[in-house]
């Protein structure tokens, strides 16, 4: 459990932060500055400071507001703008120390200044840690569409530091559940079948559980590394999902966690599984149980439906206005490019709005 070997980088499980203080040494960057938010600056960076005193080199701290209202671009400008000001050169490196929000950010920051310097990611939540910092994908949200604007750029390394998860809310651990739970409902049916077992007692799950996330998340990355098909298996739950992630972010005062939308997107995504795709009834229970067990239940009123899928029109894996869905053909396996009727979609979310 030490190492995994992603598309062109590796990602770290083990001795993480002196890793990483290795990397700096032997990168011979110019400079490195580290992105963080509130929490992370808090909770976080101390940890990593500690190991940075022994390197001797100076660094700049870049911090943003926690929350997904910070994954924009005037937030992204602010990146670029203090990259500028403290003179950051092509041979910089940018250290992402956060969740998804700053793994994604910073690395589409970093992506595209300079047209690219190099970025690493040290995921902080357990989400980012199973799922945002590995494959690539960065970007910010704009015009009310979850990451409408991003790159395909991988970072140079992943260094996933358990002991980060301590300081951790409960509400963000289950939210990291949520994308482990769709890893083995995608690929994995004894995975799956190991989280489920657990009951409704998800305490902070074990590094090993995280390691075989990665492993069964980047198994898909590294054949498909740019989403041309075998990809959009990781997108199971994500076109309703994110369509009600966006909509409780602009009206809920509390809004949902990225994890808490697309746990309501997969349960209507597996009620369309069984519609289209073969899932079984006796699975679509049982996926319907586990999920609403674990997480609350979200009012989903009919007056939303139109806006909902008005947002899913715009998902990424459309093509020529046809809304295209991941479904499950079993708990395991997946099947991609299921094209789904406004009709359809709204059953699927009344199928949710009735349990
Ligand atoms: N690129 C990808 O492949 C990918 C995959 C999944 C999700 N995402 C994106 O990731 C984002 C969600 O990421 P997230 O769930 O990590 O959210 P987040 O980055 O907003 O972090 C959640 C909260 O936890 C706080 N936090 C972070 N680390 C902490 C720690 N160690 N202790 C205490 N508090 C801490 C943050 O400050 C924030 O308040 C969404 O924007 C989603 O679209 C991207
Ligand atoms: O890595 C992927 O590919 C995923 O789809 C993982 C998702 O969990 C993640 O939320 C991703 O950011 C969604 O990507 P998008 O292209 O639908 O914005
Ligand atoms: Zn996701």
């Amino acid at each position: 459990m030490n190492t995994i070997n992603s598309i062109d980088y590796p990602v770290y499980f083990t001795d993480t932060l002196n890793q990483l203080v290795n990397f700096v040494e032997k990168g011979n960057y110019s400079r490195f500055f580290i992105l963080t938010d509130e929490h992370t600056e808090k909770h976080c960076l101390p940890l990593l400071q500690d190991k940075l005193v022994h390197l001797n080199h100076q660094y700049d701290i870049i911090e943003v507001n926690a929350g997904e209202e910070s994954k924009t671009i005037d937030f992204c400008a602010g990146i670029w703008k203090m990259l500028i000001d403290f003179g950051a050169d092509r041979h910089s490196l940018l250290i992402n120390l956060g969740g998804g929000v700053i793994g994604d950010m910073g690395g589409f920051a970093a992506s595209t200044f300079k047209r690219g310097i190099d970025f690493v990611q040290v995921p902080t939540t357990l989400l980012s840690q199973v799922d945002a910092s590995v494959g690539g994908k960065t970007g910010i949200d704009f015009d009310n569409l979850k990451n409408i604007i991003g790159t395909f750029t991988s970072p140079k390394a992943v260094f996933i530091e358990h002991s980060f998860l301590h300081t951790l809310p409960i509400r963000q651990i289950l939210s990291g559940y949520a994308e482990m739970l769709k890893h083995g409902l995608i690929a994995d049916a004894s995975y799956w079948n190991e989280l489920k077992g657990k009951g409704d007692d998800l305490g902070l799950p074990e590094a090993k559980l995280i390691y075989q996330s990665v492993a069964i998340k980047n198994n898909v990355v590294v054949t498909d590394p740019l989403e041309k098909g075998y990809r959009k298996c990781l997108n199971f739950g994500h076109t309703i999902g994110h369509a009600i992630e966006t909509y409780s972010l602009n009206n809920d005062e509390q809004y949902l966690t990225h994890g808490e939308a697309v746990v309501i997107g997969m349960v209507c995504e597996a009620w369309l599984s069984h519609q289209k795709a073969g899932l079984s009834k006796g699975e679509l229970d049982e996926i319907t149980a586990v999920l609403t067990n674990l997480y609350p239940k979200y009012p989903l009123e009919e007056s939303c439906h139109a806006v909902l899928h008005d947002l899913m029109k715009t998902d990424k894996k459309n093509e020529a206005g046809k809304i295209n869905c991941t479904l499950l053909s079993k708990i395991g396996e997946c099947s991609i490019d299921h094209i789904c009727t406004e009709e359809e979609l709204c059953d699927s979310l009344n199928y949710y709005a009735r349990l």
